[in-house]
């Protein structure tokens, strides 16, 4: 039941806190569950109640998970087996589609510790000696976008290396999209100030990128000691984020009320995890909450034999149309609490985040050779 029915346990005693410098205590926030249902067949006061419900997670802890989000299982899981697929294919093949250096075009694949997810670090120097020691995050992703954007086009595999991946992808885009378009619709709808199409006249152009990521099995050790890292705390670049996990666990969420705690938000059936991005953080006078998260270790099980298991997620990251400009949303914002950023385009701003993660890591991996 919506709002008032919580991730009841929490499992936050398997961190590796050696790994951060952050606090690991219990955490004092839950993740909310909101529930989809009736959101579009039912009636506008249900509609209205949802809207404020998840306008009142977005605020209060920037996560939530959707439940009732209309995306069949069997989708989801095929889309799943289209990224193991996918990773299990040999290195040389994967790289005949590889993520081009340049940060800003965002698609194809990167080779495990390539990118180094870093947050707000711009200057390169710093982005660098943030890699010395480490070898980047350990995962291996593959990015894909709209099939009709003009720019940052797909750097697709020949389909003979995986037959039907693209027309798969492509079509799991558009049921995204579809969620997308209703979530925000929602949140529109819990904004008091805010009308209900707002988010999607400024979403019309899909600028939208699918990520396959996988955290391959190593060692337990290796993570307790911090020479790797699954991923490191981040927020998200652009509007908001949908994200798809296995059962494999260890995604953790800053807690709202405890800055440095970090709460486990481990996968719970038929949900999707949603998230608020910094770009609409910021779009919202700083109301709504674009949260720290980061993938650790998952927790031990007990058929472990010291190799920690791998996992694989998609997140489902969403943008505003590059060119709008956008201006403080209305309602968030007044006299005593005045405008805090000037005007800016979607593209402008998420550029400088991409550009800030990529090639500072493209830079040091020339200098090195790869391991695999
Ligand atoms: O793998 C995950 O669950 C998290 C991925 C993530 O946070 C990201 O790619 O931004
Ligand atoms: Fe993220």
């Amino acid at each position: 039941m919506a709002y008032s029915e919580r991730v009841s346990e929490l499992d936050f005693l398997h961190n590796t806190a050696s790994l951060h410098t952050f606090k690991m205590t219990k955490p004092t926030v839950e993740i909310p569950i909101i529930d989809f249902e009736g959101l579009e067949d039912g009636s506008p006061e249900i509609a209205a109640d949802i809207g404020r419900k998840f306008y009142a997670a977005c605020r209060e802890v920037g996560f939530a998970y959707i439940k009732n989000h209309g995306i069949p299982e069997r989708d989801i899981q095929g889309m799943f087996d289209y990224s193991r697929r996918f990773f299990a294919l040999p290195y040389d093949i994967k790289m005949t589609a590889p993520h081009p250096p340049a940060g800003d075009h965002h698609r194809g694949y990167s080779g495990v510790g390539m990118e180094q997810v870093s947050q707000m670090v711009f200057d390169e120097d710093k982005l660098e000696a943030m890699r010395n020691g480490k070898g980047g995050d350990f995962k291996e992703s593959y990015d894909m976008g709209s099939e009709t954007a003009t720019h940052n086009p797909n750097i697709w595999l020949e389909d003979d290396y995986l037959p039907g991946l693209r027309a798969y992808s492509v079509a799991f885009q558009a049921t995204c999209r579809a969620l997308q378009m209703r979530t925000l619709r929602a949140l529109a709808l819990g904004m008091p100030e805010v009308p209900e199409d707002f988010f999607e006249r400024y979403h019309t152009e899909g600028d939208n990128q699918l990520r396959l990521l996988h955290y391959p099995s190593a060692p337990r050790d290796v993570f307790d000691s911090g020479e790797k890292g699954r991923i490191g705390a981040h927020t998200d670049f652009s509007t908001c984020t949908f994200l798809f996990q296995d059962d494999c666990g260890g995604l953790q969420v800053e807690s709202p009320r405890s800055p440095g705690v970090f709460i486990a938000a481990p996968p719970i059936p038929g949900t999707i995890i949603f998230n608020i991005g910094d770009f609409l953080m910021r779009w919202s006078n700083d109301s709504l909450k674009s949260t720290l998260h980061r993938v650790v270790a998952p927790p031990p099980r007990e058929d472990e034999t010291g190799m920690t298991r791998e996992r694989y997620s998609i997140p489902y990251f969403c943008g505003a149309n590059k060119s709008l400009t956008i201006e403080t949303l209305p309602g968030t914002w007044s006299e005593s609490k005045p405008k805090e950023y000037a005007p800016i385009t979607a593209g402008e701003y998420v550029n400088m985040r991409l550009n800030a993660t990529y090639e500072a890591g493209v830079k040091k991996l020339k200098k090195e050779a790869l391991v695999y």
